[in-house]
């Protein structure tokens, strides 16, 4: 049984409590058509989430147009091609997403048990409400640190210390769930706990290299653990 081992419980969003990549999917190659650009693939989009959207179509741009991710950071197409996606990705915004097994329990759970639980992520503020609204999540949700909530994003530890402060909670009464060495990495630069979920995104990467505190094989460990 859990029994408050956790006084605040931190959660990843791409790839940890909601499967968003097919439909970031679709967004990327809607985009990539209006500019007579050619598709990326799901492999490649799987391995470019964690950094954020903008992250994501700097690699996407740099593959299909052969190019650097320095050379299209700075690209004036970068700024066009964000703004065309903004459209596309609200359109395709819950059509292909889904939400984990056991996330919507589990988090009901907890919540009975009096746990604060955060959303932190690197995916921007706009995207984060668009995904948090269309699967009803954010009434389960005492705070959301976005990846552009703050001057830096994971790893750096501040959207973990933000949420530390506004709840009152000491380091070894958190835990950080996700599914990435970037959460891994965010977790132990804060000195909180880290479960991962092998099923994520993870660069192409086992998740057992990221050494967790803990695998966990899905959320109902969270609970039964
Ligand atoms: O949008 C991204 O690239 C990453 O989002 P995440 O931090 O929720 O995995």
């Amino acid at each position: 049984m859990y029994e408050r081992a956790f006084d605040l419980v931190l959660f990843d969003l791409d790839g940890t409590l909601v499967e968003t990549a097919p439909e970031i999917m679709d967004a990327v190659n809607d985009t990539l058509s209006r500019f007579d650009l050619p598709w990326v693939t799901q492999t490649q989009v799987n391995d470019w989430i964690g950094h954020g959207t903008r992250e994501l179509m700097v690699q996407a741009l740099a593959k299909v147009t052969a190019s650097t991710a320095e050379a299209v950071r700075g690209s004036e197409l970068l700024a066009r091609i964000m703004l065309v996606y903004d459209g596309f990705y609200e359109r395709r915004c819950g059509t292909r997403s889904q939400l984990y097994p056991q996330v919507r329990e589990t988090l009901q759970a907890l919540r009975a048990q009096g746990v604060k639980l955060a959303v932190v992520t690197n995916k921007e503020g706009r995207y984060t409400q668009v995904v948090l609204d269309v699967h009803q999540l954010k009434p389960l949700f005492d705070a959301v640190v976005s990846g552009d909530s703050l001057p830096t994003k994971k790893p750096n530890p501040a959207g973990v210390v933000q949420c530390l402060a506004q709840f009152g909670v000491s380091p070894h009464r958190v835990l950080f769930v996700g599914d990435s060495s970037i959460d891994a990495a965010t977790a132990r630069n804060a000195g909180v706990s880290v479960w991962l979920l092998p099923y994520g995104y993870n660069m192409g990467q086992p998740i057992e290299a990221c050494a967790p505190d803990r695998v966990i094989k899905d959320f109902s460990e969270l609970l039964n653990g």
